[in-house]
């Protein structure tokens, strides 16, 4: 697909992050400035509908991951973490009006679902970003806390991600946009990858690692796996591509990372990924860890980033 696209130049472009000083959350559409309102449809929010500056304005933090319950999980999580006031039952879901997305808030830290695959979470990040721009937030870091098969890595391992890439290792995204293909970078910030590397230091629990994290449209044959209702390749030549992928230095696979990088970085947000890994994809397909094992699994990302926003709240105390 990529060498037919590259010989047609007159249907690629490239579009590249530009970030601004202050950091106001922006989007990149003139007609938006000419709609007398904005219907954020699957988030059931709206400018008329909602006074979005009073409601979202204070945001500083926005956690996003594919499961509704592990996003409410981690909105009472953190709620605790933060000794914030009012009970867990004040903590509602934003967004009940649409049965997309869930959406909690806890003082600055706004936690969201995004469902599973590009399609899904690039809907979700559209509206997002219309929201945080039209609340006026500035300043704003946004962490994907998500799960992974990892490559070559011990499973439960925590990936930090420093570059998304596709399924050809490229650093790229690739934007659809009418009958032209758009590429897009999917540079994350370097500085908040390291920074929350360093608070993993203070959870002695499991292992961190920063790495290339790849991203696919598919959980099974666009992942190398054998045991899908399809499959026309065989272990060796899927064990060659992931041995491929190791050593061009990808540590772990999902579904989201490049057009989340995309996105947020050409709308002034700080985007980082952590995900735990699942399994050694060098080892095995099926995901076969019990229930419990996979929940405490899912919390180690969550852990992690509850030292980062308590560390930028002044509210960590260094063991
Ligand atoms: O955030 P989650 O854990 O949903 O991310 C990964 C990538 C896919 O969405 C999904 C596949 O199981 O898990
Ligand atoms: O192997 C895995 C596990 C979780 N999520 C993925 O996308 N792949």
């Amino acid at each position: 697909m990529t060498s037919i696209l590259a010989d047609s130049s007159k249907s690629m472009r490239t579009d590249r992050n530009t970030y601004v000083g202050n950091r106001f959350v922006h989007v990149k559409n003139p007609h938006l400035d000419s709609m007398d309102e904005d219907i954020l449809y699957h988030l059931d929010l709206g400018t008329k509908t909602h006074n979005l500056p009073a409601m979202f304005g204070d945001v500083k933090f926005v956690c996003v991951g594919g499961s509704p319950n592990r996003m409410k999980a981690f909105a009472l999580f953190i709620h605790k973490e933060l000794d914030l006031e009012g009970n867990e039952e004040a903590i509602q879901d934003i967004c009940a009006g649409s049965d997309r997305y869930c959406m909690f808030k806890t003082g600055a830290v706004l936690s969201i679902s995004h469902g599973m695959g590009i399609p899904s979470i690039s809907i979700m990040l559209h509206e997002l970003i219309k929201l945080l721009y039209h609340a006026k937030c500035c300043d704003v870091t946004i962490i994907r806390i998500g799960t992974s098969g990892g490559i070559g890595i011990e499973p439960g391992s925590v990936v930090i991600t420093d570059t998304a890439v596709d399924s050809f290792f490229k650093p790229q995204f690739e934007q659809i946009i009418l009958d032209t293909v758009v590429t897009r970078s999917t540079e994350l910030d370097k500085e908040l990858a390291q920074e929350l590397f360093n608070c993993s230091k203070e959870i002695p629990g499991f292992p961190t690692l920063i790495g290339h994290t790849m991203c696919t449209y598919d959980f099974y044959e666009g992942q190398g796996r054998l045991d899908g209702a399809l499959c026309s390749f065989s272990n060796e030549k899927k064990l060659d591509y992931l041995q491929r992928a190791y050593e061009a230095g990808i540590r772990n696979i999902e579904m989201e990372s490049t057009v989340f990088a995309a996105m947020c970085g050409l709308c002034g947000l700080r985007a980082a990924v952590v995900c735990v890994t699942l399994l050694n994809r060098l080892e095995c397909d099926q995901i076969n860890l019990p229930h419990e094992v996979l929940l405490e699994y899912q919390q180690r990302p969550q852990h992690l980033i509850s030292i980062f926003i308590k560390k930028h709240l002044g509210q960590h105390r260094l063991k």
